[in-house]
């Protein structure tokens, strides 16, 4: 008897086995209809296997789906990406099918010529009718607009038997990219790098390499090149370009259809699913070469992925948070390992675990040491804040002021970087000190302008500012405290009447199209001070931007986690990256209370390699990422009482383990969200240490109830 095990979209450990019938040939990666409970479930095959008999009785198969099996390296990919980040094999499988939500489009109806049938009375209209549609079949309408007929001439026309309908099943065509279509001039850096990109997938098998350039150094240019000889070589090879943030695609999506002479398709949360439908089955059937996406966009079944690129690879939006918890560069490294591929990890600001890898030899290093062309680095300087403070319940100080006006003046663009939404992130009442939170989560209150509310930006809640304290009643006592990207603004406002201004973050370019006519208009021209969050921050090429003014360096700073140095500079350095990328020469100024912390003057000095050191330094001493390992265990639900006992059970069921520890359990720094009580733990270990397997032995001895949610996060990028 065969019997197979099927991966089901649950939060199961296990796949589950059912019989195979006689009649069915199914192997690993087909989709199939099985039995659960009074249900039939969509699953894939994993495993079918040979057995002499069963001590159960087992379920049979119901039967095979009509939609494409998935690759069987994908299922590898799968089952590899459960067992590293702890996660059913079932849900991780869900990912891959993700693509299969909608229903196939709708057939769609076009009209063609009957034969060589010709109209028994000829006109005008008629004849350009028949001009226009040719040999091919076209939607009704759009034949009448190339025409110039109304659609009652073509009606006319299907009622004689001359034109008839047709359905056509809709499969989209994916153009296959042209290698040759317009190649870049490559400077000596960008082509060397291309080159050992294009050889090492030339040659197959798993290759790694980290593409370290300074901001508008052209690593696009190069990995694209890259990809245009992996293409040459291998017509049927498929390419996938993760980006950190959907308003960055479309930007990229337009450099690669005019290098290649045909669009890539397009894979994230905001495509549409019938639209996300056609991109997996021409992925499935390789029908499609280039693949530009979300982190989402690797779990897709590819026929014959030769090269992945992970641009802005530092980037933390890599990492998913919310359901399946998983880091998109690693998983990228993963999957290229499984399928044999090339994999560009692209950066101007690498991460420390990227650097260790580059620095350890196990990926190569392609280095692009200037800017292309005449475009120099901006010059970058501290702006000290005791020296010069901005005037009360303002945040622009005298010298970025008057930087503002001359670069005004000269008719070019300034950035004003602000990494907070909204327009003040805390507001409390003057009369009794209380700070306005969420009533279900332990976050302050945000306050929005434009739309009036307070907001809590991890839940979503929102309430109208309201006109008496909620703690002591006072009426008209609140005050804002405080800057976030809405209030700057309004300070340039007053400050430049004149100037066009705008506010680019996730409020007001809240989708991908929004964010593609906002960008259009800088790179136009069209606004002179541009106010904006991490959103703005990265990737864009703005060629009259000359002057980035960076209103909180020390922000970032504060939080004091793990990675808080290491994201600052690299948030900055991208930030501050924006300026003087054309003919123009660009400055920035940070605005700082603390000009002489080690990140800032690393920033101002242009010295990436000494904030690395220090870093790394501090990393190993505390044999922290990259010299060690983490993972968190975060506990949550209703019921503190029942969330506590869980903690405890944990606490006191750690295998024995060595070079590995065990902190916690705390309360989480957010202890309470969306009425949820949380707490953490988290485990450090050696790098040789086999950390998922002591987490899996230590999740098996304690009995999780339903009431409380236990999350494991292996390489926590949040610590909340
Ligand atoms: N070989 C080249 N020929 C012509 N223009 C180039 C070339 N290489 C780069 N450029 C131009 O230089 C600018 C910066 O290039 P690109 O966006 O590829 O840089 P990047 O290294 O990816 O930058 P960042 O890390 O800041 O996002 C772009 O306007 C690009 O068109
Ligand atoms: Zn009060």
């Amino acid at each position: 008897m065969k019997v197979a095990s099927v991966l089901i979209p649950l939060p199961v450990p296990e796949a589950f086995d059912y019989e195979v019938p006689e009649a069915l040939a199914l192997a690993r990666g087909d989709q199939v209809a099985v039995p659960l409970g009074p249900r039939l479930m969509r699953g894939v095959v994993a495993e079918v296997r040979e057995t002499t008999g069963s001590n159960r009785r087992l379920k049979a198969v119901d039967h095979r789906l009509d939609d494409p099996p998935l690759p069987e390296r994908t299922v590898d990919f799968v089952e590899w990406a459960a067992r590293w980040t702890l996660s059913a094999p079932g849900e991780m499988a869900s990912a891959a099918l993700k693509g299969l939500r909608a229903p196939r489009p709708r057939p769609e109806r076009r009209v063609r010529r009957v034969g060589e049938r010709t109209p028994v009375k000829t006109t005008a209209a008629r004849s350009a009718v028949l001009e226009a549609l040719g040999q091919r079949a076209m939607a009704g309408a759009d034949l009448a607009r190339a025409a110039g007929v109304s659609s009652g001439v073509i009606k006319g026309l299907v009622d004689e038997g001359v034109l008839e309908v047709v359905e056509i099943e809709a499969v989209a065509a994916f153009d296959a990219p042209d290698p040759d279509h317009a190649p870049a001039t490559l400077n000596a850096d960008q082509a060397a790098a291309a080159e050992a990109i294009a050889e090492a997938t030339g040659k197959g098998g798993f290759a790694p390499f980290l593409l370290d350039g300074v901001t508008g150094s052209g690593k696009t240019e190069a990995y694209l090149e890259a990809a245009a000889r992996a293409l040459k070589a291998d017509p049927a090879a498929q390419v996938l370009i993760l980006l950190p943030e959907i308003a960055l695609t479309q930007a990229l999506i337009e450099r690669i259809a005019a290098r290649f002479g045909a669009a890539p398709a397009e894979w994230h949360s905001g495509v549409a699913p019938p639209r996300r439908r056609q991109v997996w089955e021409a992925v499935q059937s390789g029908r499609c070469n280039i693949v530009v996406g979300a982190r989402s966009a690797l779990f897709l079944p590819y026929a014959n992925l030769r090269l992945l690129v992970v641009d802005e690879e530092h980037d933390g939006s890599f990492k998913q948070e919310e359901g399946l918890v998983y880091h998109g560069r690693d998983l990228a490294v993963a999957r290229a390992r499984i399928e044999g591929a090339t994999v560009v990890l692209a950066s101007a600001t690498p991460s420390l675990e990227t650097l260790w890898n580059a620095h350890h030899g196990r990926y190569g290093w392609l280095k692009l040491e200037a800017r292309h062309g005449a475009a120099v680095l901006p010059e970058i300087s501290l702006l000290d804040l005791r020296q010069s403070p901005p005037d009360p319940q303002t945040w622009l100080s005298q010298p970025l002021r008057e930087a503002i006006g001359e670069t005004l003046m000269r008719g070019e663009q300034t950035l004003l970087f602000l990494n907070r939404r909204g327009y003040a992130p805390v507001v409390l009442c003057r009369a009794c000190g209380h700070r306005l939170t969420a009533p279900d989560t332990d976050s302050w209150l945000v306050e929005h302008r434009y739309t009036g509310r307070l907001v809590c930006h991890l839940t979503g809640f929102t309430m109208p500012r309201p006109k008496h304290c909620p703690s002591c009643g006072a009426e008209d006592s609140l005050v804002s405290v405080g800057p976030g990207v809405e209030r700057v603004e309004e300070e340039v406002r007053q400050l430049f009447p004149q100037a066009r201004t705008a506010v680019f973050s996730s409020d007001t370019v809240p989708d991908g199209r929004s964010a593609r006519a906002l960008i259009q208009r800088m790179a136009e021209g069209e606004i002179d001070i541009l106010v904006a969050t991490q959103a703005a921050a990265k990737g864009h090429n703005f060629p009259h931007l000359t002057l980035v003014g960076v209103v909180d360096a020390d922000l970032g700073l504060r939080g004091g986690d793990l990675r808080a140095a290491e994201r600052t500079f690299q948030l900055l350095t991208q930030a501050t990256g924006r300026a003087g990328r054309a003919d123009k020469p660009g400055r920035a100024i940070l605005q700082t209370w603390t000009p002489e912390h080690p990140v800032l003057m690393a920033l101002a000095a242009g010295d990436r390699d000494a904030f690395v050191e220090a870093e790394m330094a501090e990393r190993e001493a505390a044999v922290l990422p990259p010299y060690g390992r983490l993972a968190a265990i975060i506990l949550s639900g209703e019921n503190a009482a029942a969330v506590e006992k869980v903690a405890r059970e944990l606490a006191g069921s750690i295998p024995n383990a060595e070079r590995l520890e065990v902190y916690g359990p705390a309360d989480a720094p957010l202890a309470l969200v969306r009425g949820r009580r949380r707490k953490r733990l988290l485990v450090r270990a050696d790098r040789d240490v086999d950390l998922q397997g002591f987490l899996r032995a230590w999740l098996a001895r304690v009995k999780v109830p339903a009431s409380v949610r236990l999350n494991v996060d292996v390489d926590p990028y949040s610590f909340l």
